[in-house]
């Protein structure tokens, strides 16, 4: 079943002096479950197509759909509220609250909304990300690697239609980078989690089903790893 369509979707910086085509007639769809790649050097519009697929930022032109919700159709309070029920982010850097520990930040997205977690998932997950015996210590107490596993858990809680990652090894050595990426892998398999990885490197992107090549703000490619 299709979750995510992205269809005629195009963002343009424009000043007195320059435009960039960021994004450039992007048509995109995923699957549910999938573990999508999209790859591309810097510069190359991966980040815009990320932020205008989360909602982050509204296109110049064309659309987006998650779970057949059109995103332009809500308002900036709706969009906020089904990004936090729906979307979930990793980004490069974790973004962890120094002052809550391990536990209260992965709840976060859930205490937002007022709502409580579901324990034996979140045992599982953590479970899963291997940071069970941190939940009660400080985000900064942690190693990068352990962060960014914090920082997934958070972003799984609330059982997102997607997960959408951002260079998520970006700020880590490359053994531990490989180790979060199989930890993705791992979650997407167990969870039927449909996850959206933007990346400028190869080797990560080989743990996707499908992988995308942006270039010059235009998709092309989708051959099966
Ligand atoms: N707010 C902005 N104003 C003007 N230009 C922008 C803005 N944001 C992004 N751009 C430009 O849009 C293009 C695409 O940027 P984007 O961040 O999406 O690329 P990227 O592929 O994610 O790069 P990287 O891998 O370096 O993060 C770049 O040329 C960038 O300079």
């Amino acid at each position: 079943m299709e979750i995510v369509r992205a269809a005629g979707l195009k963002k343009y910086y424009v000043t007195d002096t320059y435009e960039v085509r960021a994004l450039d007639g992007v048509t995109l769809c995923v699957e549910e479950g999938e573990f999508l790649a999209v790859v591309g050097t810097s510069g190359s519009g991966k980040t815009t197509l990320l932020n205008l697929l989360g909602g982050l930022e509204e296109p110049t032109a064309g659309g987006v759909w998650i779970r057949r919700n059109s995103l332009k159709d809500m308002t900036r309070e709706e969009r906020t509220v089904f990004r936090r029920r729906n979307i979930g982010f990793v980004f490069q850097q974790f973004n962890l609250v120094p002052m809550l520990d391990v536990y209260e930040n992965i709840v976060l997205p859930l205490r937002l909304d007022g709502e409580e977690p579901d324990e034996t998932f979140l045992e599982e997950l953590v479970t899963a990300l291997g940071i069970k015996e941190k939940l009660g210590q400080m985000p900064q107490t942690l190693s990068g690697g352990q962060q960014q596993r914090a920082a997934i858990a958070r972003a799984l809680v609330t059982k997102p239609a997607i997960l959408l990652a951002d260079e998520p090894t970006g700020s880590l050595d490359s053994v531990t980078g490989m180790e979060v990426m199989g930890l993705l892998r791992t979650c997407a398999d167990r969870f039927h989690q449909t996850v959206i990885l933007v990346t400028h490197q190869e080797a990560a992107a080989q743990m996707a089903d499908r992988i995308l090549r942006m270039s010059d703000g235009k998709l092309s490619g989708g051959e099966k790893v």
